[in-house]
Order: C-alpha cells, then structure tokens, then sequence
C-alpha cells in the first residue's frame, strides 16, 4: 500500500488478536523464505514486462507472445541478478502465468534426473539448466492419458544401427495435451512402448529433438502443433498444450532414460534393481509440488473473498446508520472461514509431504525402496483432495463477492479458469484415489499377517481398538481437543477401509470386486487422506510457533477444519458409528463457536499470506480496501467504452430502431 493511503480495512486490522508478521513467517515457513518471497514479490510488481491486468483482454496469439516475452525476460532477470533456485521460482510463482518454462523445469528436468543414467544425466542437464535445449514432458495421447501402460507410442531397437523408432502407430497414439510442446520445446522426454527383438518391455521415456536448434522448424518426421484454446480467456491459454506425432523417426539407443531398464548394443535388456515404478517417479514429484500450490490457489480465493466481505455491506441499517458488513452474517461464516482453514490445513500439509518426498528420494539414492508406495499413496491422494476442494473452494469465494465476483477484475473467473485443470492434470483425482485404495485395502489385508502398517496407516494397527471404540465427546468443548477429534477420523477412515475389504472378499474376482466397488473405495480413500489432512495441522501445533496469539489462531483454524470436513462427511461418521448424532450436533455448536473466534481475525489471517496487489489482480481484494472508486475507474478503461457509440451502431442498432420506430407508428 503507498504511504499515506487511506486504509478501508484499517478497522478491522484493528481487530486482530495475534501478530501478523509472525504469522506471515510462519506462512511462509521460515523468516527467510518469507524475506525471499517478499523481495522477488517487489522485484515482479516494479516491472512493466511483467504487467498482467490486460491479460484477458488479449487475443490467443498477443497473448502467447507476451508470455514468451515475460519468460524470456524472467530468464534475463535471474542470470542477470545471478538468482538462486529458490529466488527464481518465487519469480515464477509471482509472474503468475502457466507457460512452457514450468513444464521445462518441473517435468522435462526432474524426468531426466530421476529416471537417467549418471551419464545421461552429465550430458543432458547443463544443456536444460542453461536452456540451451526446452524440453517438454510427452506422455499423454489422444486415446490415452490415465492409462499409461495403454500408451501406443512405440519405440523399436534396431541393432543394425543402434537406434530407436520411435513412431506413432495410429491417430490415437499423437501425444496431446503436453505443455510447452505445441509450440517451443526443442526436445520432449516422450513415453513409449519398448520393443526389443519383437518383444515388448512396458513403457519407457525417451529423449527425442522435435525442432532444429538454428530455425525451430520441427525435424524430419516430426509433425508438432497446438492443440487449441482452452477454457476461459487468459487462464491456461498462454500454455502452448501441444500434439505430436512421430513418423518413424530415429534417435541414438543412449536417448532412452536407462536407469530402470537397459538396452545393450547387443539388443539385451537388463532389468536394473530400481523398481518400474520409478519411470512414474516424476508424476510424485509434480503431485506433491501441486498439494502446495493448492494452498497458494485457495488462498489467494480466500484473501480475496475476505477481504471484499469486509467491504461490502448489505441490509441492517440503524436510523440511517451504515448496513451490515455481509462478513458478519453466520452463513458467510461458515461458507467462508472452513475455505480460510483449508488454506492454512493444506499449506501445513503441503509442507509435511515435500520433507516426506525428500526423505524418500534419498532413500531412493541409497536404494531404499520400501517406502516408494507410501509416497505413492500420499502425493496421489493429497494432490487428489485438495485440488477438487481448491476448485470447488475458488467458484465458493466467487459466490461469496456476489455480482462484483462475475467480474473478470475481481480476479476469481481467471484463477478458477487456469486452477481446475488440477483435478485433471498430473492424474484424473478419482484414478488417483482409486490408487490410494488399493494401497488401503492391501494395508487391511496384510493386518492380521503380522506385518505392522506404518507412516500414515500406522492407525491400522490400532485396528481392534478401533473398529469399536465409542467417541466420549460429551460436550462442544471436548471437540477442541485433538486427540479426540483424530480418533473419530481414524474410527470413520480405518471402518471404510475394512467395510471396503470386507465387500471385496465376497467377489471370487478381485478385480471385478473392485470395479463394482470403486465408488465406495474413492470415498474410503479420501476419508484417509483427509484424515491426513487434520493429523498434520495438529502435529505443526506441536512445534515451538512464535509470535504473540499465532498458536492459538492456529489451534482455531485446525479446529475449524476439522470440524468442518466432520460435519461435511456427517454420514460417514454415524454410518460407520465413530460418532453419535448428539456427538455430531455437538461438533456443529462447537464449530459455530469457532467461527465467533475467527471473525475478529479474519482480514489478519488473510494478510498473513503476504500476497502483493499485483499478485492478487483483484479489485474485490486489494489491501486498501478502497474498491467501489477503483470498479468504478476500472469500467471506464473497457475496450467497449473507448467511444460513446459503439463500432456497430450503424450497421445493426440504428437499423433496427428505425424499424421498431416504424412499427410503433402502424
Ligand atoms: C533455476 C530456475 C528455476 C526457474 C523456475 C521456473 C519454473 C518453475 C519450476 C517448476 C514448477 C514445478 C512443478 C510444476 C510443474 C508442472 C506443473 C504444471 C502443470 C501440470 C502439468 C501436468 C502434466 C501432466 O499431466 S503429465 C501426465 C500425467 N499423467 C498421469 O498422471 C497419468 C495417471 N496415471 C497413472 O499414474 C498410472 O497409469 C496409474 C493410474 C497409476 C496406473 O498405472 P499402472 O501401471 O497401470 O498401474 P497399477 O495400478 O497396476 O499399478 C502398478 C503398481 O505401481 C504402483 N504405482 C502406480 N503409480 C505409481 C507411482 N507414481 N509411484 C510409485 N508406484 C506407483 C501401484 O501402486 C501398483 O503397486 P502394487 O503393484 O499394487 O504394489
Ligand atoms: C491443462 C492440462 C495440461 C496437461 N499437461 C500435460 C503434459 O504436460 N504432459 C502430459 O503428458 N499430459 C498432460 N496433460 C494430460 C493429463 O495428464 C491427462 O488429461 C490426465 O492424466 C487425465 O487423463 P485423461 O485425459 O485420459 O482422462 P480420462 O482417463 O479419459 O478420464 C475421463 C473420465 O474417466 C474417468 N476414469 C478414467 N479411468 C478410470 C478408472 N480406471 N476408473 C474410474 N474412472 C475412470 C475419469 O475419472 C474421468 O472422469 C495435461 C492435461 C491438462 C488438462
């Protein structure tokens, strides 16, 4: 905010119960991290380049090329200033539009790294770290994108030359949908199915060149593209998704990613001790940086819709005197302050699973690779859950600011339109939570042979205690304390799980046992993952928090979240008998309670993510404030109010007055 400015909200920062710039650290996870992101925040919002209020405004081609331009000079920027990784993807995070880079970095990178050999690793990486080479991740086809064994890619060893062909069989098998490819990668790590001597050996990602490196025009064999406009303006169209189809084209045998699998001069393949699984490794490494960008989509929504319930007022008035804040009425409350908890809950859990990640990438290193699943099953179901309520919770805050949410300034339509693709992408999150129960189901059916469930199922051995034990809740105040509050979700998630094993067993089939069952399977598996969830923001209660009120805010908001997934799911709870309905109705009292808690904290907590006003490109949101004069000033800078009579006018208006002119005269 510029000083002096006046502050509309001033009264309500008032308010607010605990110490903002600790809870902004906390936020941010460290006091460091949080003195990074401030610094590139400032150093994105003073460039022009990097201007995105007249993004929706833009043709797909203006738009496209304005994306390359603020990617080019992000790049300039960071070698300028010599950034560090961390520096340079707080750049990115700020800039604040999807485009080829993150899939350069995020995919085509981590693809090579994790599934290359040591040797390929020393040739590719400097290539890619300098962006000497753009590489894209091409996995997904036309006909095939959950169902990855089911790719029709193939690449085929030819011993007479030592190369592969790779080549796209059908119209089904042209890859479809990869980011960055329609338009500037050099290079793809493409997915394919191996064929050696007539044999198939699964599917395996190969580095192949797709454009010339001196005039981009794509290689022989190569037919690449755009796959079209996407849904809403602005939003994921400044990504160039693209399709490709591969005529027989020819790469060096060194171009397939070996670590997992070898092919020999000779045409031998050699399984190596790395589990298969590990060619989907850069699928884990994606869906748990998207848990954490969950938490940065829902709470930008959140800060936006808080801000404006502040602001705006409706009914109420006394003698004349000013409305009511329509943050203040219950129902905004409880649709409004669960979506504020859930950003905080997500952000903590976000946090929990990146230090899970890393544990298991460096066990992975040591070839440890027992605790592969686990991480399967966690970034599978986490990214699964908290993109659909990041969605559904992005349209809620919409509805929340009323019209002024309709607006493309109020800055939901766009972050809606560019956020739903995560439920898609990185894995369909009903295929995910499928892979999460039978990740749960086979926990169950191993319980009784001695081998004891660890990590996040770790509840499961506690299984006779739990399939009847009886929830003590006796008043609303007991719902406050954790330790209740997590046995009722492992009651309720460890009672799905086995009514779900229990089904299956009666199919001889088990397969077809879990087709038929799979509706039931999905909702036991978000059950765990929510239970997750609730585990892991009362477990970051245990650590030392600084900072005047901060806990305790935070022991309000994971109340609230708790609570509210309870009361959401009530039908789970009193089916399977974790909870009473008096115990139910007791959460309700206890949550409504909570929410008393929250509104004097409300605008605080929201400014406790430290989000800039360019980063929120929101009129609803901004910090002062100050948002009937700036809907108002904005209106007027339309395209459509550039002249008072619009281009038109003659040829469709005035023609049809005159008629209606003429009628009206009959
Ligand atoms: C210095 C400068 C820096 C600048 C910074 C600049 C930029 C920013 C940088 C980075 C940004 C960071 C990240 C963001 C990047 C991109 C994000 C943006 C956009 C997103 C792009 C989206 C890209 C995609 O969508 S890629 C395509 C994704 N596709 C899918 O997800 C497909 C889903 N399907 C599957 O995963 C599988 O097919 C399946 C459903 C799991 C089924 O597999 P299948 O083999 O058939 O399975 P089965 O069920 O039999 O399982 C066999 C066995 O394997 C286990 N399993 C399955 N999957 C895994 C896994 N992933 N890991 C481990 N194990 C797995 C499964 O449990 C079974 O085990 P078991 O036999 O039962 O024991
Ligand atoms: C914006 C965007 C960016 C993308 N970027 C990339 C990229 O960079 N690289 C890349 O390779 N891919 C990319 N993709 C593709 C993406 O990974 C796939 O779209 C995704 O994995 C879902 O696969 P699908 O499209 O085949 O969906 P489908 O599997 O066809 O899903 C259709 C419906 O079928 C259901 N369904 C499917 N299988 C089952 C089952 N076994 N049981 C029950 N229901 C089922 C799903 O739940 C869904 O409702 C991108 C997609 C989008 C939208």
């Amino acid at each position: 905010m510029e000083v002096g400015a006046p502050d509309y909200l001033a009264g309500e920062r008032q308010t607010a119960e605990f110490d903002v710039e600790s809870m902004k650290v906390t936020w941010a996870g460290s006091r460091h991290a949080l003195e990074v992101s401030d610094r590139m925040a400032r150093l994105v919002a003073s460039d022009p380049v990097f201007r995105k209020d007249n993004r929706v405004m833009l043709s797909r081609k203006e738009l496209f090329k304005n994306t390359l331009r603020k990617a080019a000079h992000a790049w300039k920027r960071i070698v300028e200033l010599r950034l560090t990784e961390e520096e340079a993807s707080r750049v990115r995070f700020f800039v604040d539009e999807p485009a080829f880079t993150d899939l350069h970095w995020g995919m085509f990178v981590p693809a090579i790294k994790g599934q290359g050999t040591e040797e390929q690793q020393q040739k590719w990486l400097p290539l890619a770290y300098k962006m000497q080479i753009i590489g894209c991740y091409a996995q997904t086809e036309l006909g095939h994108g959950s169902n990855v064994q089911g790719l029709e890619t193939t690449a085929t060893f030819d011993p007479k030359t030592d190369e592969f062909i790779i080549h796209s069989p059908t119209l089904t098998s042209s890859k479809w949908w990869p980011g960055g490819l329609g338009k500037v990668s050099t290079h793809a790590v493409a997915y394919a199915r191996l064929i050696v001597d007539g044999q198939e050996h699964g599917v395996h990602g190969f580095i192949v060149q797709l454009r010339s490196l001196d005039d981009h025009m794509p290689l022989p064999g190569i037919t690449v593209g755009d796959i079209g406009m996407k849904f809403g303006s602005g939003a994921y169209n400044s990504m160039d998704n693209g399709v490709l189809r591969f005529d027989n084209v020819r790469i060096p045998r060194d171009q397939m990613l070996m670590r997992v699998l070898q092919v020999t001069r000779e045409g031998k393949v050699i399984q190596s001790d790395v589990p298969r699984q590990l060619i989907y490794g850069t699928m884990v490494f994606v869906r748990q940086t998207i848990v954490a960008d969950a938490s940065c989509a829902l709470s930008r929504a959140v800060c936006i819709a808080t801000r404006y319930s502040a602001v705006r007022r409706q009914f109420g008035s006394q003698n004349g005197g000013p409305e009511t804040q329509v943050i203040d009425y219950k129902t905004q409350q409880s649709r409004l302050f669960p979506l504020l908890a859930s950003a905080y809950a997500f952000r903590f859990v976000s946090e929990w699973l990146k230090s899970l990640y890393t544990d298991v990438t460096e066990k992975l290193q040591r070839g440890e690779f027992s605790t592969l699943p686990e991480a399967h099953a966690c970034t599978a179901g986490l990214k699964s859950i908290t993109t659909s309520a990041t969605a559904d919770a992005i349209e809620e805050c919409r509805k929340l600011c009323g019209g002024h949410g309709y607006l493309a300034n109020s800055g939901l339509p766009e972050l809606f339109a560019v956020y739903v693709p995560a439920c898609t992408y990185e894995g369909d999150n009903t295929v995910l939570l499928l892979q999460v129960a039978r990740f749960l189901v086979k926990t169950v059916s191993q319980l009784g042979s001695g081998k004891v469930p660890v990590g996040t199922t770790a509840y499961m051995g506690r299984a006779r205690h739990l399939i009847q034990c009886k929830s003590n809740v006796q008043s609303a105040e007991d719902w406050l304390n954790p330790q209740v509050v997590v046995e009722a979700f492992e009651a309720r998630s460890l009672r799905m799980s086995v009514a779900c094993a229990e089904n299956l067993a009666k199919f001889p089939n088990p397969e077809e046992g879990f087709a038929q069952l799979a509706a039931d399977l999905v909702e036991a598996a978000a059950a765990h993952c929510q239970l997750i969830v609730v585990t892991k923001f009362f477990e970051k209660l245990q650590q030392d928090i600084p900072g005047k009120g901060v806990k305790k805010q935070l022991q309000i908001l994971s109340s609230v979240y708790a609570l509210y997934i309870l009361h959401k799911h009530l039908g789970d709870f009193l089916s399977t008998g974790s909870i009473t309905p008096k115990q139910g109705a007791l959460a309700n009292d206890q949550l409504r309670s909570l929410y008393s808690k929250i509104r004097p904290n409300a605008v605080a907590l929201v400014d406790a993510f430290n989000y800039t006003d360019h980063y929120l490109s929101s009129v609803l949101g901004r910090y002062d404030g100050n948002v009937y004069p700036t809907l108002y000033e904005e209106a007027w800078k339309d395209p459509l109010n550039d002249s008072v009579v619009p281009d038109g006018y003659q040829e469709y208006i005035r023609p049809l007055l005159k008629q209606q002119i003429r009628n009206a005269r009959l």
